[in-house]
Protein backbone atom coordinates (compact mmCIF):
# COMPACT_ATOMS: atom_id res chain seq x y z
CA UNK A 1 0.00 0.00 0.00
CA UNK A 2 1.44 3.48 -0.55
CA UNK A 3 2.50 5.46 1.97
CA UNK A 4 0.04 8.19 2.85
CA UNK A 5 1.66 11.86 2.23
CA UNK A 6 0.59 14.27 3.72
CA UNK A 7 1.59 17.70 3.95
CA UNK A 8 1.36 19.63 7.23
CA UNK A 9 0.37 22.83 8.04
CA UNK A 10 2.95 25.09 9.39
CA UNK A 11 1.83 25.34 12.72
CA UNK A 12 2.06 22.01 13.52
CA UNK A 13 5.91 20.72 13.48
CA UNK A 14 6.70 17.68 14.24
CA UNK A 15 10.02 15.47 15.72
CA UNK A 16 10.13 12.08 14.61
CA UNK A 17 11.00 8.56 16.51
CA UNK A 18 9.19 6.20 18.78
CA UNK A 19 10.78 5.97 22.40
CA UNK A 20 13.37 8.66 21.21
CA UNK A 21 14.89 11.17 23.72
CA UNK A 22 13.48 14.54 21.73
CA UNK A 23 14.33 18.09 22.80
CA UNK A 24 12.73 21.36 21.25
CA UNK A 25 12.66 24.87 22.58
CA UNK A 26 9.94 27.47 20.75
CA UNK A 27 12.71 30.06 21.52
CA UNK A 28 16.37 29.76 21.50
CA UNK A 29 17.89 29.13 24.62
CA UNK A 30 15.15 28.62 26.57
CA UNK A 31 16.68 24.86 27.41
CA UNK A 32 19.36 24.87 29.91
CA UNK A 33 22.12 23.26 29.06
CA UNK A 34 24.02 20.31 31.03
CA UNK A 35 21.89 20.98 34.08
CA UNK A 36 17.95 20.18 34.31
CA UNK A 37 16.86 22.67 37.45
CA UNK A 38 19.09 25.74 37.08
CA UNK A 39 18.46 28.09 40.26
CA UNK A 40 17.51 30.92 37.56
CA UNK A 41 16.31 28.95 34.79
CA UNK A 42 16.80 30.93 31.07
CA UNK A 43 14.44 33.97 30.33
CA UNK A 44 12.71 33.50 34.16
CA UNK A 45 10.60 30.07 32.88
CA UNK A 46 9.94 27.80 36.07
CA UNK A 47 11.65 23.98 35.58
CA UNK A 48 9.18 21.27 36.39
CA UNK A 49 9.72 17.63 35.76
CA UNK A 50 6.72 15.35 34.71
CA UNK A 51 6.88 11.73 35.53
CA UNK A 52 5.29 8.81 33.75
CA UNK A 53 6.61 5.84 35.66
CA UNK A 54 8.32 5.78 39.38
CA UNK A 55 11.55 7.61 39.63
CA UNK A 56 13.08 4.35 40.07
CA UNK A 57 11.71 2.42 37.44
CA UNK A 58 14.46 0.75 35.50
CA UNK A 59 16.35 2.63 32.67
CA UNK A 60 14.71 0.70 29.67
CA UNK A 61 11.17 1.31 31.14
CA UNK A 62 11.94 5.18 32.79
CA UNK A 63 9.46 7.48 31.07
CA UNK A 64 9.71 11.40 32.26
CA UNK A 65 10.71 14.91 30.72
CA UNK A 66 11.45 18.46 31.96
CA UNK A 67 9.30 20.86 31.28
CA UNK A 68 10.26 25.21 31.27
CA UNK A 69 7.14 27.07 31.68
CA UNK A 70 5.54 29.95 32.16
CA UNK A 71 3.95 29.61 35.36
CA UNK A 72 4.36 25.62 37.00
CA UNK A 73 1.33 23.17 36.08
CA UNK A 74 0.30 23.22 40.41
CA UNK A 75 -0.92 27.31 40.17
CA UNK A 76 -4.36 26.82 40.29
CA UNK A 77 -7.08 26.29 42.95
CA UNK A 78 -8.29 23.20 44.74
CA UNK A 79 -10.09 21.34 42.12
CA UNK A 80 -14.20 21.04 43.04
CA UNK A 81 -16.17 17.98 41.85
CA UNK A 82 -17.87 18.06 38.56
CA UNK A 83 -21.11 16.75 37.05
CA UNK A 84 -20.44 13.91 39.49
CA UNK A 85 -23.87 12.17 39.14
CA UNK A 86 -23.59 12.00 35.24
CA UNK A 87 -20.05 11.02 34.42
CA UNK A 88 -18.38 7.74 34.80
CA UNK A 89 -15.87 6.25 33.11
CA UNK A 90 -14.66 4.30 35.93
CA UNK A 91 -15.58 0.55 35.33
CA UNK A 92 -15.24 -0.24 38.72
CA UNK A 93 -17.88 1.81 40.02
CA UNK A 94 -20.48 1.09 37.07
CA UNK A 95 -21.85 -2.54 36.96
CA UNK A 96 -19.76 -4.38 34.17
CA UNK A 97 -21.94 -7.22 32.61
CA UNK A 98 -19.63 -10.27 32.43
CA UNK A 99 -21.19 -12.58 29.47
CA UNK A 100 -19.96 -14.95 27.26
CA UNK A 101 -21.80 -13.93 24.18
CA UNK A 102 -19.96 -12.86 21.05
CA UNK A 103 -21.25 -9.04 21.06
CA UNK A 104 -21.48 -6.86 17.90
CA UNK A 105 -22.50 -3.22 17.91
CA UNK A 106 -24.15 -0.75 14.75
CA UNK A 107 -22.82 2.25 13.73
CA UNK A 108 -22.36 4.41 16.87
CA UNK A 109 -23.77 8.36 16.48
CA UNK A 110 -22.44 11.31 15.40
CA UNK A 111 -23.19 13.66 18.75
CA UNK A 112 -22.92 17.78 17.83
CA UNK A 113 -24.06 18.64 20.92
CA UNK A 114 -21.21 17.60 23.23
CA UNK A 115 -17.26 18.26 23.29
CA UNK A 116 -14.36 16.06 24.02
CA UNK A 117 -14.71 15.80 27.57
CA UNK A 118 -18.11 14.77 27.65
CA UNK A 119 -18.05 12.45 24.47
CA UNK A 120 -16.53 9.99 26.40
CA UNK A 121 -18.54 6.89 26.85
CA UNK A 122 -17.08 3.92 28.06
CA UNK A 123 -18.32 0.70 26.86
CA UNK A 124 -15.69 -2.39 27.77
CA UNK A 125 -12.97 -2.35 30.54
CA UNK A 126 -11.47 -4.23 33.22
CA UNK A 127 -8.86 -3.62 36.00
CA UNK A 128 -9.53 -0.57 37.84
CA UNK A 129 -7.41 3.04 37.40
CA UNK A 130 -7.59 3.36 41.16
CA UNK A 131 -5.05 0.53 41.20
CA UNK A 132 -3.61 1.27 38.27
CA UNK A 133 -4.73 -2.09 36.42
CA UNK A 134 -6.33 -3.16 33.54
CA UNK A 135 -7.85 -0.87 30.72
CA UNK A 136 -10.64 1.28 29.76
CA UNK A 137 -12.28 1.17 25.89
CA UNK A 138 -14.04 4.30 24.96
CA UNK A 139 -16.18 5.21 22.33
CA UNK A 140 -16.31 9.00 21.21
CA UNK A 141 -18.53 11.15 19.29
CA UNK A 142 -17.90 15.06 19.38
CA UNK A 143 -19.43 17.94 17.68
CA UNK A 144 -18.12 20.58 19.40
CA UNK A 145 -14.84 22.20 20.49
CA UNK A 146 -13.72 22.32 24.29
CA UNK A 147 -14.73 25.83 25.52
CA UNK A 148 -11.87 28.31 24.64
CA UNK A 149 -10.52 28.47 27.36
CA UNK A 150 -10.32 25.07 29.21
CA UNK A 151 -8.08 22.30 29.73
CA UNK A 152 -8.64 18.75 30.11
CA UNK A 153 -6.08 15.39 31.39
CA UNK A 154 -6.88 12.18 32.78
CA UNK A 155 -4.68 10.91 35.57
CA UNK A 156 -6.18 7.67 35.22
CA UNK A 157 -4.19 6.09 32.02
CA UNK A 158 -2.93 6.71 29.08
CA UNK A 159 -5.40 6.96 25.72
CA UNK A 160 -4.27 5.87 22.60
CA UNK A 161 -7.07 7.45 20.25
CA UNK A 162 -8.40 5.77 16.87
CA UNK A 163 -9.97 8.16 14.99
CA UNK A 164 -12.90 7.24 12.87
CA UNK A 165 -14.42 10.29 11.21
CA UNK A 166 -12.93 13.97 11.38
CA UNK A 167 -10.35 16.01 12.28
CA UNK A 168 -8.79 15.99 15.97
CA UNK A 169 -6.91 19.35 16.34
CA UNK A 170 -4.94 19.01 19.75
CA UNK A 171 -3.35 21.36 21.30
CA UNK A 172 -1.24 20.00 24.36
CA UNK A 173 1.77 21.70 27.05
CA UNK A 174 4.35 20.06 24.70
CA UNK A 175 3.07 21.21 21.61
CA UNK A 176 0.45 20.96 19.20
CA UNK A 177 -0.81 17.90 17.13
CA UNK A 178 -3.03 17.13 14.22
CA UNK A 179 -4.62 14.16 13.74
CA UNK A 180 -6.42 13.34 10.16
CA UNK A 181 -8.24 10.21 9.39
CA UNK A 182 -6.18 7.15 9.42
CA UNK A 183 -3.93 8.39 11.78
CA UNK A 184 -3.70 7.03 15.15
CA UNK A 185 -2.49 8.88 18.40
CA UNK A 186 -1.32 9.06 22.44
CA UNK A 187 -1.57 11.11 25.24
CA UNK A 188 -0.07 10.12 28.24
CA UNK A 189 -1.67 10.31 31.57
CA UNK A 190 -1.20 13.64 32.94
CA UNK A 191 -0.59 15.67 29.91
CA UNK A 192 -2.76 18.55 29.56
CA UNK A 193 -4.98 19.08 26.55
CA UNK A 194 -7.56 20.96 24.87
CA UNK A 195 -9.25 19.66 21.60
CA UNK A 196 -11.19 21.30 18.93
CA UNK A 197 -12.61 20.14 15.52
CA UNK A 198 -11.51 21.83 12.30
CA UNK A 199 -13.72 19.65 9.88
CA UNK A 200 -16.30 19.61 12.48
CA UNK A 201 -18.08 15.91 13.89
CA UNK A 202 -15.44 13.70 15.52
CA UNK A 203 -16.04 9.97 16.10
CA UNK A 204 -13.94 6.97 17.37
CA UNK A 205 -12.16 4.70 19.71
CA UNK A 206 -9.83 5.04 22.65
CA UNK A 207 -8.22 2.99 25.09
CA UNK A 208 -7.34 3.62 28.06
CA UNK A 209 -4.39 2.10 29.19
CA UNK A 210 -4.45 2.16 33.16
CA UNK A 211 -1.35 0.08 33.59
CA UNK A 212 2.55 0.45 31.81
CA UNK A 213 2.85 2.45 28.79
CA UNK A 214 2.72 1.23 24.85
CA UNK A 215 5.89 0.22 23.42
CA UNK A 216 6.63 -1.30 19.68
CA UNK A 217 6.48 -5.13 19.50
CA UNK A 218 9.14 -7.15 19.47
CA UNK A 219 10.07 -8.11 15.83
CA UNK A 220 11.88 -11.20 17.12
CA UNK A 221 12.97 -13.00 13.28
CA UNK A 222 11.36 -10.33 11.46
CA UNK A 223 15.05 -8.49 12.21
CA UNK A 224 15.36 -4.89 12.86
CA UNK A 225 12.10 -3.27 10.57
CA UNK A 226 8.89 -3.85 9.98
CA UNK A 227 5.41 -3.13 11.18
CA UNK A 228 5.43 -0.12 12.83
CA UNK A 229 8.78 1.87 11.97
CA UNK A 230 10.01 3.70 15.08
CA UNK A 231 10.56 6.91 13.00
CA UNK A 232 7.26 7.46 11.47
CA UNK A 233 5.69 8.49 15.15
CA UNK A 234 5.68 11.91 15.33
CA UNK A 235 6.04 13.87 18.69
CA UNK A 236 4.66 17.73 18.70
CA UNK A 237 7.93 20.77 19.47
CA UNK A 238 7.63 23.31 21.82
CA UNK A 239 4.70 25.84 21.06
CA UNK A 240 3.51 27.98 23.90
CA UNK A 241 0.82 30.43 24.16
CA UNK A 242 1.95 33.90 26.26
CA UNK A 243 -1.03 34.44 28.42
CA UNK A 244 -1.01 34.82 31.99
CA UNK A 245 -4.62 37.25 32.88
CA UNK A 246 -7.41 34.80 31.37
CA UNK A 247 -9.77 32.86 33.69
CA UNK A 248 -9.17 29.05 32.17
CA UNK A 249 -10.55 25.80 33.87
CA UNK A 250 -8.82 23.01 34.14
CA UNK A 251 -10.63 19.93 34.26
CA UNK A 252 -9.35 16.36 35.77
CA UNK A 253 -10.76 12.95 34.97
CA UNK A 254 -9.12 11.36 37.94
CA UNK A 255 -11.01 7.74 39.17
CA UNK A 256 -13.44 7.96 36.26
CA UNK A 257 -15.16 11.39 37.77
CA UNK A 258 -14.85 15.14 36.49
CA UNK A 259 -13.11 17.33 39.27
CA UNK A 260 -12.10 21.25 37.93
CA UNK A 261 -10.40 23.91 39.21
CA UNK A 262 -9.61 27.64 37.94
CA UNK A 263 -6.61 29.20 36.71
CA UNK A 264 -5.68 32.74 35.44
CA UNK A 265 -3.29 31.76 33.11
CA UNK A 266 -2.57 29.30 29.98
CA UNK A 267 -2.09 25.58 30.94
CA UNK A 268 -0.17 25.75 27.13
CA UNK A 269 3.09 27.90 28.27
CA UNK A 270 5.87 25.23 28.16
CA UNK A 271 8.40 27.43 26.22
CA UNK A 272 10.70 24.23 26.11
CA UNK A 273 10.75 20.46 27.19
CA UNK A 274 13.09 17.45 27.63
CA UNK A 275 12.97 13.61 27.46
CA UNK A 276 11.02 10.51 27.09
CA UNK A 277 7.34 11.45 28.11
CA UNK A 278 5.27 13.28 25.31
CA UNK A 279 2.24 12.70 23.24
CA UNK A 280 2.58 11.11 19.77
CA UNK A 281 1.01 10.37 16.68
CA UNK A 282 1.03 7.83 13.67
CA UNK A 283 -0.06 7.57 10.48
CA UNK A 284 -1.49 3.90 9.87
CA UNK A 285 -1.05 4.41 6.16
CA UNK A 286 2.78 4.27 7.13
CA UNK A 287 2.82 0.24 8.42
CA UNK A 288 4.71 -2.23 6.77
CA UNK A 289 2.60 -5.11 6.74
CA UNK A 290 3.92 -8.68 7.08
CA UNK A 291 2.21 -11.82 6.03
CA UNK A 292 2.52 -15.53 4.85
CA UNK A 293 4.19 -15.71 1.44
CA UNK A 294 3.33 -19.41 1.52
CA UNK A 295 0.85 -20.94 2.90
CA UNK A 296 -1.84 -21.29 5.99
CA UNK A 297 -3.30 -17.89 8.23
CA UNK A 298 -0.71 -16.76 10.03
CA UNK A 299 -1.47 -15.40 13.90
CA UNK A 300 -2.46 -11.82 13.91
CA UNK A 301 -0.01 -10.34 16.45
CA UNK A 302 2.18 -9.97 12.73
CA UNK A 303 -0.47 -6.82 12.27
CA UNK A 304 0.75 -5.33 15.87
CA UNK A 305 1.02 -1.66 15.76
CA UNK A 306 1.35 -1.31 19.52
CA UNK A 307 2.03 -3.23 22.71
CA UNK A 308 1.16 -2.93 26.50
CA UNK A 309 2.84 -5.67 28.33
CA UNK A 310 1.76 -7.15 31.37
CA UNK A 311 4.08 -8.61 33.45
CA UNK A 312 4.36 -11.85 31.85
CA UNK A 313 6.49 -10.80 28.52
CA UNK A 314 4.30 -11.85 25.08
CA UNK A 315 1.17 -11.25 27.57
CA UNK A 316 0.04 -7.85 26.74
CA UNK A 317 -2.55 -6.02 28.60
CA UNK A 318 -3.43 -4.14 25.51
CA UNK A 319 -2.04 -4.74 21.72
CA UNK A 320 -3.38 -2.47 19.00
CA UNK A 321 -3.60 -4.49 16.05
CA UNK A 322 -4.79 -3.22 12.68
CA UNK A 323 -5.73 -5.21 9.24
CA UNK A 324 -4.41 -2.42 6.33
CA UNK A 325 -4.85 -3.61 2.45
CA UNK A 326 -2.49 -5.97 1.98
CA UNK A 327 -1.72 -9.10 -0.49
CA UNK A 328 -2.83 -12.88 -0.11
CA UNK A 329 -0.90 -15.43 -1.77
CA UNK A 330 -0.95 -18.77 0.24
CA UNK A 331 -1.79 -21.69 -1.45
CA UNK A 332 -4.01 -24.27 -0.52
CA UNK A 333 -5.24 -22.22 2.18
CA UNK A 334 -8.61 -20.95 3.67
CA UNK A 335 -7.26 -17.16 3.75
CA UNK A 336 -9.57 -15.17 6.12
CA UNK A 337 -8.89 -15.70 10.23
CA UNK A 338 -9.63 -19.24 11.31
CA UNK A 339 -12.46 -20.00 13.75
CA UNK A 340 -10.79 -19.97 17.17
CA UNK A 341 -11.20 -19.56 20.56
CA UNK A 342 -9.06 -17.32 22.39
CA UNK A 343 -7.54 -16.60 26.03
CA UNK A 344 -7.51 -13.18 25.30
CA UNK A 345 -10.76 -10.53 24.49
CA UNK A 346 -10.67 -8.93 21.82
CA UNK A 347 -12.46 -5.88 20.83
CA UNK A 348 -13.04 -4.92 17.08
CA UNK A 349 -13.46 -1.40 15.52
CA UNK A 350 -13.77 -0.74 11.95
CA UNK A 351 -12.30 2.84 10.78
CA UNK A 352 -13.44 2.23 6.82
CA UNK A 353 -14.22 -0.14 4.15
CA UNK A 354 -15.08 -3.81 4.95
CA UNK A 355 -13.26 -6.25 7.06
CA UNK A 356 -12.12 -9.75 5.42
CA UNK A 357 -13.19 -11.81 7.84
CA UNK A 358 -16.66 -10.20 8.14
CA UNK A 359 -18.10 -10.10 4.65
CA UNK A 360 -21.51 -10.43 5.46
CA UNK A 361 -22.03 -6.87 5.87
CA UNK A 362 -23.14 -6.40 9.52
CA UNK A 363 -19.79 -5.32 10.71
CA UNK A 364 -19.85 -1.61 9.69
CA UNK A 365 -16.97 1.36 9.82
CA UNK A 366 -17.48 3.08 13.58
CA UNK A 367 -19.12 -0.29 15.03
CA UNK A 368 -17.69 -2.56 16.72
CA UNK A 369 -17.51 -6.30 18.16
CA UNK A 370 -16.11 -8.06 21.34
CA UNK A 371 -15.76 -11.10 21.49
CA UNK A 372 -14.02 -12.13 24.99
CA UNK A 373 -12.05 -14.89 26.49
CA UNK A 374 -12.88 -18.31 24.82
CA UNK A 375 -16.19 -17.01 23.07
CA UNK A 376 -16.21 -19.04 19.84
CA UNK A 377 -16.29 -16.68 16.62
CA UNK A 378 -14.60 -16.61 13.26
CA UNK A 379 -15.85 -15.50 9.53
CA UNK A 380 -19.50 -15.70 9.36
CA UNK A 381 -21.10 -17.92 6.65
CA UNK A 382 -21.16 -15.73 3.98
CA UNK A 383 -17.07 -15.31 4.11
CA UNK A 384 -16.71 -18.92 4.90
CA UNK A 385 -18.84 -19.91 1.55
CA UNK A 386 -16.77 -17.52 -0.19
CA UNK A 387 -13.18 -18.14 1.12
CA UNK A 388 -13.53 -22.30 0.81
CA UNK A 389 -14.68 -21.56 -3.30
CA UNK A 390 -11.85 -19.21 -4.08
CA UNK A 391 -9.88 -19.16 -6.81
CA UNK A 392 -6.05 -18.75 -5.16
CA UNK A 393 -4.61 -16.53 -7.33
CA UNK A 394 -2.67 -13.76 -5.16
CA UNK A 395 -5.38 -11.65 -4.33
CA UNK A 396 -5.35 -7.65 -2.43
CA UNK A 397 -7.30 -8.13 0.21
CA UNK A 398 -9.00 -4.91 2.34
CA UNK A 399 -8.51 -2.19 0.08
CA UNK A 400 -9.54 0.73 1.36
CA UNK A 401 -10.20 -0.59 4.46
CA UNK A 402 -9.22 -0.33 8.05
CA UNK A 403 -10.29 -2.28 10.76
CA UNK A 404 -8.55 -2.70 14.10
CA UNK A 405 -8.61 -4.98 17.51
CA UNK A 406 -8.08 -4.28 20.75
CA UNK A 407 -6.45 -7.47 21.95
CA UNK A 408 -6.46 -8.17 26.25
CA UNK A 409 -5.43 -10.72 27.92
CA UNK A 410 -7.54 -10.16 30.83
CA UNK A 411 -11.56 -10.83 30.32
CA UNK A 412 -13.74 -7.23 29.68
CA UNK A 413 -16.89 -6.70 31.14
CA UNK A 414 -19.39 -4.54 29.18
CA UNK A 415 -21.34 -1.14 30.61
CA UNK A 416 -24.74 -0.27 31.20
CA UNK A 417 -24.19 1.98 28.68
CA UNK A 418 -22.42 -0.68 26.26
CA UNK A 419 -24.87 -2.97 26.90
CA UNK A 420 -28.24 -1.15 26.73
CA UNK A 421 -27.99 2.96 27.10
CA UNK A 422 -26.33 3.27 23.92
CA UNK A 423 -29.08 0.88 21.65
CA UNK A 424 -26.88 -0.39 19.45
CA UNK A 425 -26.16 -4.05 20.02
CA UNK A 426 -27.24 -6.53 17.42
CA UNK A 427 -29.79 -8.86 18.45
CA UNK A 428 -28.83 -11.37 15.16
CA UNK A 429 -25.56 -11.25 15.66
CA UNK A 430 -24.79 -14.99 15.60
CA UNK A 431 -28.49 -15.69 13.73
CA UNK A 432 -26.36 -13.74 11.25
CA UNK A 433 -23.09 -15.10 11.19
CA UNK A 434 -22.42 -18.52 12.38
CA UNK A 435 -26.15 -19.91 12.74
CA UNK A 436 -26.01 -20.69 8.77
CA UNK A 437 -22.81 -22.42 8.79
CA UNK A 438 -23.70 -25.85 7.04
CA UNK A 439 -22.10 -29.22 7.75
CA UNK A 440 -19.74 -30.37 4.87
CA UNK A 441 -18.69 -33.24 6.40
CA UNK A 442 -18.69 -36.62 4.29
CA UNK A 443 -18.35 -39.77 6.24
CA UNK A 444 -15.49 -41.56 3.63
CA UNK A 445 -16.90 -44.81 2.04
CA UNK A 446 -15.16 -47.83 2.71
CA UNK A 447 -12.82 -45.96 5.39
CA UNK A 448 -12.59 -47.72 9.08
CA UNK A 449 -14.59 -45.44 11.50
CA UNK A 450 -11.90 -45.78 14.75
CA UNK A 451 -13.50 -43.87 17.72
CA UNK A 452 -10.91 -44.06 20.39
CA UNK A 453 -9.91 -47.41 18.64
CA UNK A 454 -5.62 -47.96 18.84
CA UNK A 455 -5.63 -48.13 15.11
CA UNK A 456 -2.25 -48.04 13.80
CA UNK A 457 -3.08 -46.03 10.01
CA UNK A 458 -2.39 -42.47 10.03
CA UNK A 459 -1.37 -40.12 7.91
CA UNK A 460 2.34 -39.85 8.76
CA UNK A 461 4.84 -41.02 5.60
CA UNK A 462 1.80 -40.87 3.68
CA UNK A 463 2.84 -39.30 0.66
CA UNK A 464 -0.53 -38.81 -0.64
CA UNK A 465 -0.99 -36.09 2.05
CA UNK A 466 2.48 -33.97 1.35
CA UNK A 467 1.24 -30.47 -0.60
CA UNK A 468 1.83 -30.42 -3.96
CA UNK A 469 4.51 -27.70 -3.82
CA UNK A 470 6.71 -29.77 -1.84
CA UNK A 471 6.11 -33.04 -3.36
O1 LIG B 1 -11.22 -12.54 15.25
C1 LIG B 1 -10.80 -11.70 14.46
O2 LIG B 1 -11.42 -11.35 13.45
C2 LIG B 1 -9.40 -11.14 14.66
C3 LIG B 1 -8.41 -12.11 14.17
C4 LIG B 1 -7.84 -11.98 12.92
C5 LIG B 1 -6.96 -12.91 12.45
O3 LIG B 1 -6.41 -12.74 11.23
C6 LIG B 1 -6.62 -14.01 13.22
C7 LIG B 1 -7.16 -14.14 14.49
C8 LIG B 1 -8.05 -13.19 14.97
O4 LIG B 1 -8.55 -13.26 16.20
FE1 LIG C 1 -10.39 -13.44 16.80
Amino acid sequence: MPVTQFSTPEKYTYQNGFGSYHETEAVEGALPIGHNSPQKPPYGLYAEKLSGTAFTAPRHENLQSWLYRILPASAHSPFAPRETESYDTNPTTEKLHQIPNQLRWDPFDLDEKVDWIHSLKVIAGAGDPTMKTGLGMYIFAAGKDMDEHEAFYSADGDFLIVLQHGVLDIQTELGRLLVRPMEICVIPRGVRYRVTLPEGPVRGYILELYQGHFILPELGPIGSNCLANARDFQAPVASFDEDTNTPWTLTAKFAGHLHSAKQNHTPFDVVAWHGLYYPYKYDLGRYNTMGSVSFDHPDPSIYTVLTAQSDHPGTAIADFVIFPPRWLVGEDTFRPPWYHRNTMSEFMGLIQGVYDAKTGGGFQPAGASLHNVMSAHGPDATTHEKASNAELKPMKVAEGSMAFMFESCLMVGVTEWGLKKCKKVQEDYNAESWEPLKPHFKRPEGKPIRNGSSGAEGTIGDKSQVPHWTS
